[in-house]
């Protein structure tokens, strides 16, 4: 019986199985449509503050719309995947993480959530549509997709391309959405099913590509590696400029206006961190290393390494400027996270300087407007200051790592009254050179003068 959603499309009753970043913004973002959905997630803790309307993360809007859901009741978390039973649409969310010691993708957790929610539909006696949204390594679904059929229900691979920062928007509003389905009337039967879901978005012209397992599984990764060379692409004309006394910014503003090139992931700087870009090119060279193509991802493992190089580069500026005062030298470092508007410190190249700086005997303090909770956790070796003010008073160096507004916009006149000594490292080029110098700061950018 098909039951209709606020005006438009069906309802349709849904799971979250994994209500980490991706789960808790898609739960929230399908409740918000009008849908019926259920978060599941293993940890208790999580599950009890997204209950009570408590944001585990820094996500702008996320609150709101949580807290939106909620009070429509279309919304529940739990811990006990029973309480799902009587779903039509499982939602796979849960992580995938680069394995210890190995560039290989930890499918542990989506094999589990898999062979979880096919029993649970076993028991149930219901037909069932999963979809798989965790980014996997290609062949995962034609591999897991038995499994869900032995049960009587239909897998999908659906990836899902949300930025973090922008993650209610980029849910609700995607550039595209894929479906990776198996051949047949079964594939056909869910997708229309998946269809009632999106019914919102298709009704808004959103494009919509269905293709078989493995084109919808490559088509993440190849987006995630194409933005990772990009960035790795202009840090290594960076490279070229610091050896030449060319301007990067200035490069990457002239070859960004052609159209084919376009503007957009050419920001150099002390590269990509976080939980996607930096383990999914690893996991997909692990993969196609495995199918025999080890020279088609050659150029990945170069990506990883430039990016990886410019964190190095931070790290031999202040030992240049600093010399044999850097042991015991206070280092203010500017944000924490991996990017603005997000509190994630996944392979923060923010975190990793700071932290090798104070293995050098630095005396590092970090300062950040959203992630700081998160930084005491998980790493309380470092000092921490609640205001950029504080971070900076008597630094000898400053470091610039995540281009947060209020950096962006600080007043260096202000800032050198602040500090012990006037130098910046501004890992993110968001700095104006001449200004800053104006006010007597030995400003220090990557691949710019
Ligand atoms: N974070 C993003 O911006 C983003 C964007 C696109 C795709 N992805 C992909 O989505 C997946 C999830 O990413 P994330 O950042 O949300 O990860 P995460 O680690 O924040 O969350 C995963 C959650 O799954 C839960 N979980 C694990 N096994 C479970 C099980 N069997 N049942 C219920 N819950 C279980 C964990 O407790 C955790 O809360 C990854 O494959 C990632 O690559 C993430
Ligand atoms: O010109 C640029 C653009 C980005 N970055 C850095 O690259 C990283 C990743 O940025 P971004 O891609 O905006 O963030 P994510 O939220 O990790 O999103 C990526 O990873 C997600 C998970 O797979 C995908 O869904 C998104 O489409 C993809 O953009 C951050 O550290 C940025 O500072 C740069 O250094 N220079």
């Amino acid at each position: 019986m098909r039951q209709q959603c606020l005006g438009y499309g069906v309802l349709v009753r849904i799971a979250v199985i994994g209500c980490g970043y991706l789960g808790a913004v898609h739960a929230a973002c399908m409740a918000d449509l009008g849908h019926d959905v259920v978060g599941v997630d293993l940890d208790p803790g999580r599950i009890a503050a997204l209950a009570a309307g408590r944001a585990p993360f820094h996500e702008p809007g996320f609150p709101e719309l949580l807290g939106r859901a909620l009070s429509s009741g279309r919304l529940t978390f739990t811990t006990d995947l029973e309480e799902a039973a009587r779903v039509r649409v499982f939602f796979l969310c849960v992580g995938t993480p680069q394995l210890p010691g190995s560039n290989a993708a930890d499918l542990s957790f989506v094999d589990d959530a898999v062979r979880s929610v096919a029993a649970l539909v076993a028991a149930s006696g219901r037909t069932a549509v999963v979809v798989g949204k965790s980014t996997v390594p290609v062949g995962t679904a034609a591999r897991l997709a038995p499994l869900v059929e032995a049960v009587g229900a239909t897998l999908i691979w659906n990836p899902e391309f949300l930025r973090e920062g922008y993650a209610v928007r980029d849910t609700l509003t995607p550039n595209r959405i894929v479906y990776g389905l198996p051949d047949g009337e079964d594939g056909a039967a869910a997708q229309e099913i998946l269809d009632d879901v999106y019914a919102d978005q298709l009704r808004r012209q959103i494009p919509r590509l269905t293709t078989d397992y493995a084109t919808a599984e490559l088509v993440k990764v190849a987006a995630n590696s194409f933005l990772a060379t990009k960035i790795s692409f202009i840090n290594a004309m960076a490279e070229i400029c610091e050896l030449t006394g060319a301007d990067v910014t200035q490069l990457a503003g002239a070859i960004g206006m052609d159209d084919r090139i376009g503007k957009k992931f050419l920001q150099a700087g002390i590269g990509f961190g976080g939980g996607c870009l930096p383990k999914d090119i690893r996991a997909f060279t692990a993969r196609a290393e495995e199918l025999g193509a080890h020279e088609s991802v050659g150029f990945l493992r170069e990506v990883d390494k430039i990016n990886l190089r410019r964190r190095d580069r931070v790290v031999d500026l202040a030992k240049q400027v600093l010399g044999e005062r850097l042991v015991g030298a206070r280092v203010a470092v500017l944000g924490a996270a991996f990017k603005p508007h997000s509190d994630d410190l996944r392979d923060s190249p923010a975190v990793d300087i700071a932290t090798r700086l104070q293995g050098l005997g630095a005396d590092v303090v970090v300062t950040d407007p959203a992630a700081l909770p998160l930084l005491a956790r998980l790493h309380p070796a470092l000092s921490q200051a609640e205001q950029a003010e504080d971070a900076l008073r008597d630094a000898d160096l400053v470091v610039l790592a995540t281009e947060w507004r209020e950096y962006v916009v600080m007043d260096p006149y202000d800032a050198a009254e602040l500090v012990r000594t006037p130098v910046v490292i501004d890992g993110r080029n968001v700095l104006n050179p001449a200004r800053w110098r104006r006010a007597g700061w030995t400003y220090l950018g990557l691949g710019r003068p």
